[in-house]
């Protein structure tokens, strides 16, 4: 029988699909729930979800370890004191509405309030000032969709040091594990058997803000991953007219290797799948139009706020955009040409074995651009960030792990200054062995006919990178000529500052 005074360790608001599971995952960690959302049903289906999993696999436990509350006020006394609340619920006015409500609902001023959706992170940041009266507004990204929520997510928590304490054992309860030695993930989807050994994927990250900046990054990083992918998809089915399904089958090849992540494991699924309407593959059947949410464009605009150039991320949130143009993209097919026939390739296994390696290549130009994103914010903000750290959390759990990951955590282990991820040994050596086949697969797509922006971008990061002279000594000049905007001179100390008199005598100046 339910104790009616008993206390609960922590309230989950909000119980769509991130807020269920990251309750049902605490209550299988022997934290005591006690559960909230407008929608009464979903208080409901998660009771009952509860009580199933309950009863199949913990025998033993005769209580519900989750409490479906009517309402804010019910939830807080319900809740052992100084009060830990979880908000799950939509980014923007949906985290302000329910603190005003707990306000009215009588929550204290050392009561923690832990936003985990995806805000923005200078929302949050405004956040822990405007509620300091009230209550702790602390922070927590989440990665890992339904799944991760589930079973363990990677977490990534900022703000208060205090309130951190408070809530470090159950984050590294629920957090996903990674095998310390390997640095592999160890996963187990067992309701009621949580994975409890290994490095616990969550870290402080640092003051408020910083972890969902870090979030957004590691979401702006995800949406490039992905249209890599997409991008090698379209060059090998449109390109070399592999089926849906031998794409999925050279997926899991890749997947085997240096390319091994989760969104190549669920890409080569995705491509296998039948439409169980049709029978054609599921993914033909699916309209290429690409939502989004808003974080690869939080991270696209804060690179150029920032001036750190992240064209890869940017492509991927362009990549988007132009997908949705469809009918745009219709008309535009009947006026413009392109080559007379696509792809030529002498031998397509070749191809197939240059293009994973273009499609390291460019995994790595990206990874290199979010992780410069981040040292630069970092900068700005006065942030410590601990990029060792931070690669380390993202090997299990989120959504862009890939063994990978464990190179890049060893990389900023040797030296945790380094500038940039290509300046790793193990990156500039990779990417210098490899960069011929990536030229191919750019160029050969650029041939073809075939819009491979990311993999295009990456390249001309990495070129861009690598090139001591660009340009810009003549854009410093076009500059100075319509505008008298300056230039400082090669042979002259860094700062000083010239103009030439295009319009008149053409005599140079010191200004
Ligand atoms: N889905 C994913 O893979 C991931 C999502 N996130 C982030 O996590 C957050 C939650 O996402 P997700 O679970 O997908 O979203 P859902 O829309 O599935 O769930 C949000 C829930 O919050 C409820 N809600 C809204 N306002 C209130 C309120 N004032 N009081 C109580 N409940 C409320 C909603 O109820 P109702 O439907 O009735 O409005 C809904 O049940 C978002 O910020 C999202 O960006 C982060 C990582 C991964
Ligand atoms: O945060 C996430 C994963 O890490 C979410 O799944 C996010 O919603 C994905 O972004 P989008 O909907 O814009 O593709």
């Amino acid at each position: 029988m339910n104790n009616q005074n008993q206390l609960y360790d922590i309230g989950v608001i909000g119980l769509g699909v991130m807020g269920k599971n990251l309750a049902l995952n605490i209550a299988d960690n022997q934290y005591k729930v006690a559960a909230f959302d407008l929608d009464a049903h979903k208080v409901q289906d998660t009771v009952q979800q509860e009580e199933r999993e309950r009863k199949q696999y913990l025998k033993q436990i005769t209580e519900p370890r989750i409490l479906g509350c009517n309402n804010l006020s019910e939830m807080l006394s319900k809740l052992e004191k100084p009060r830990v609340l979880l908000l799950s619920v939509p980014a923007g006015a949906p985290v302000d509405g329910v603190c005003k409500s707990l306000i009215e609902a009588g929550i204290e001023s050392d009561d923690i309030v832990i936003d985990t959706g995806n805000s923005l992170w200078t929302d949050t940041v405004e956040r822990e000032q405007r509620y300091s009266k009230d209550f702790a507004f602390f922070s927590c990204a989440v990665s890992g969709g339904e799944v991760g929520a589930r079973f363990g997510p990677s977490l990534m928590p900022s703000g208060s040091l205090t309130a951190w304490n408070r809530i470090e054992p159950i984050w590294q309860a629920i957090a996903a594990k990674v095998d310390a030695k390997t640095g592999l993930p160890i996963e187990r989807f067992e309701p009621g058997n949580p994975v409890i050994e290994g490095e616990p994927c969550t870290t402080y990250i640092g003051p408020a803000g910083s972890g969902h900046y870090v979030k957004m990054v590691h979401n702006g990083i995800e949406y490039a991953d992905m249209q890599l992918i997409c991008e090698a998809y379209q060059l090998l089915h449109q390109g070399l007219g592999l089926t849906a399904a031998e794409v999925g089958d050279v997926f899991e090849r890749w997947n085997q290797g240096s390319l091994n992540s989760y969104l190549m494991e669920i890409s080569a699924d995705v491509l296998k799948q039948a439409d169980p309407l049709t029978g054609a593959p599921l993914v033909e059947m699916i309209l290429d139009k690409a939502g989004q949410k808003g974080t690869g464009l939080w991270t696209a605009v804060s690179s150029l706020q920032i001036g750190c150039p992240a064209p890869t991320i940017a492509e991927a949130v362009y990549a988007r955009a132009v997908s949705t143009q469809k009918s745009q993209r219709q008309q535009l097919n009947q006026l413009l040409s392109g080559p007379s026939e696509s792809i030529k390739v002498e031998e397509q296994q070749a191809f197939i074995n240059q293009l994973e390696n273009a499609l390291y290549c460019a995994k790595v130009s990206c990874y290199a651009q979010g992780f410069q994103l981040m040292a630069m914010q970092a900068k700005e903000q006065g942030w410590q960030l601990d990029f060792a750290e931070i690669a380390k959390i993202w090997r299990a759990g989120c959504i862009i792990r890939a063994t990978f990951l464990q190179s890049i955590t060893q990389a900023y282990q040797q030296d945790s200054e380094l500038e940039n991820l290509l300046m790793a040994d193990t990156f500039a050596k990779g990417l210098s062995d490899k960069q011929h086949d990536w030229r191919i697969a750019v160029s050969t797509a650029a041939m073809g006919g075939i819009p491979a922006p990311c993999i295009s971008s990456a390249l001309a990061y990495y070129d861009s990178y690598r090139s001591v002279t660009l340009p810009a000594n003549l854009l410093q000049g076009q500059r100075d000529y319509f505008g008298a905007h300056t230039f400082e001179r090669t042979d002259r100390p860094a700062g000083e500052k010239y103009h030439l008199n295009w319009s008149s005598d053409r005599c140079l100046h010191k200004v």
